[in-house]
């Protein structure tokens, strides 16, 4: 079940959608909700406004009016915004901004890569999610004797730049074990399961039914029907030298605790446990050894360690691992 909903080249759109901002005592932008953003092609000039009650209320719903204000137990104030992208080829401006894009990828309205997103871990501030709500870092232990001082445990859920996503956007036709293990900007298709030990990360995900139990790094993305096995690892790009841009293609089959350093094309499988890299030396079926960097975005080929000589070789994909269980992902 592929995705329709996903425009994956909505390069020249923009975007509106107004929502709710926290904003500490130092006028740092913590987050902002936007319920229902839009693309759409006569934006406006871009940058974020303020709403007054009324407009708040038309915009977002009658709980708008109580949800706006001071919270003093916080330390924050929640401010009714709008937000404008004229062009999501434009690099984000604010934090505003930021936030509309994350929630952009996770409603599924731009498929990752989709949008410009340069600058943004600048945009962000790191934060402390809690029980309550965010919470500015530097205000974290007055904001937890204030909970104390009212009965309440404050839990500090984490402390990063990126909330998780179903605290902002719960898609529809997914199941995600461990909320904690997606952030928002993550892209999940309908008919994606996200076991516990999977994750998956902003700019990334899945385009149709997917299983994953192992790891979604930022910027890549899975095809429809590919299964991202128990604790496997799929090479980022944002820190440790990776460059190559990670795609698993259609009906794929990435083992448990298996990795994958290049591109893989449709119907491919990586036996459990090894780890193709893109200099990793691969034995074709003729003897022929390449870099596996060679076989970036190839289809139908098996990757396995020979388990007698030590070599990973790549095969015809004979491999026939049955596809996806229908079962765990049809009533999502
Ligand atoms: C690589 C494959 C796909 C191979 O499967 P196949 O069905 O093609 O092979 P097979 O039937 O086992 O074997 C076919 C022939 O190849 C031989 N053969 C198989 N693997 C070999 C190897 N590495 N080296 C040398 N020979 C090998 C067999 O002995 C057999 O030989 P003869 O023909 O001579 O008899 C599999 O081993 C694999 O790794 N599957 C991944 C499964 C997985 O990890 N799924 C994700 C689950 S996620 C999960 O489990 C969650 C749990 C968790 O969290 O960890
Ligand atoms: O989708 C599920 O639920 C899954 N359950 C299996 C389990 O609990 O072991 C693993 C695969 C997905
Ligand atoms: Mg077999």
């Amino acid at each position: 079940m592929t995705d329709t909903n996903s425009q994956g080249s909505a390069r020249t759109t923009g975007a509106v959608a107004a929502g709710l901002a926290t904003v500490a005592g130092d006028g740092t932008v913590l987050d902002t909700w936007f319920p229902a953003p839009e693309l759409t092609s006569d934006p406006g000039p871009a940058g974020t406004t303020r709403l007054d009650r009324d407009e708040a209320v038309n915009r977002i719903g009658e709980g708008a009016a109580k949800a706006i204000g001071v919270d003093a137990r916080r330390g924050v104030e929640v401010v009714a915004v709008s937000t404008v992208i004229s062009s999501l080829d434009d690099k984000p401006l604010d934090a505003h901004d930021a936030y509309l894009r994350l929630h952009l990828l996770s409603h599924r309205l731009v498929r990752p890569h989709g949008q410009n997103l340069d600058g943004l871990f600048g945009l962000l501030a790191n934060v402390a999610w809690t029980s309550l709500g965010p919470v500015a870092v530097d205000d974290l232990e007055r904001v937890r004797l204030n909970a104390r001082a009212e009965g309440l445990h404050l839990q500090v859920t984490s402390v990063d730049k990126f909330p998780r996503m179903t605290d902002y956007v719960a898609p529809k036709g997914v199941r995600i074990a461990d909320a904690d293990r997606v952030r928002l900007g993550a892209h999940l298709a309908a008919g994606t399961t996200v076991m516990h030990e999977g994750f998956v990360n902003f700019n990334a995900g899945t385009l149709g039914t997917s299983m994953v139990e192992g790891r979604i790094s930022a910027g890549v993305v899975v095809g429809d029907g590919s299964d991202i096995g128990g604790g496997a690892s799929t090479m980022g790009t944002l820190s440790g030298g990776g460059n190559v841009r990670i795609v698993i293609g259609e009906r794929c089959l990435v083992g448990a605790e298996a990795g994958v350093g290049i591109a893989l094309g449709d119907e491919c499988v990586v036996e459990a446990g090894l780890y193709v890299t893109a200099g990793t030396r691969v034995t074709l079926p003729d003897g022929q050894v390449v870099k596996a960097r060679e076989l970036s975005g190839a289809s139908n080929i098996l990757f396995r360690r020979n388990s007698v000589t030590g070599t990973v070789e790549a095969r015809p994909n004979n491999a026939v691992w049955g596809g996806l269980n229908e079962v765990l992902h049809a009533h999502n």
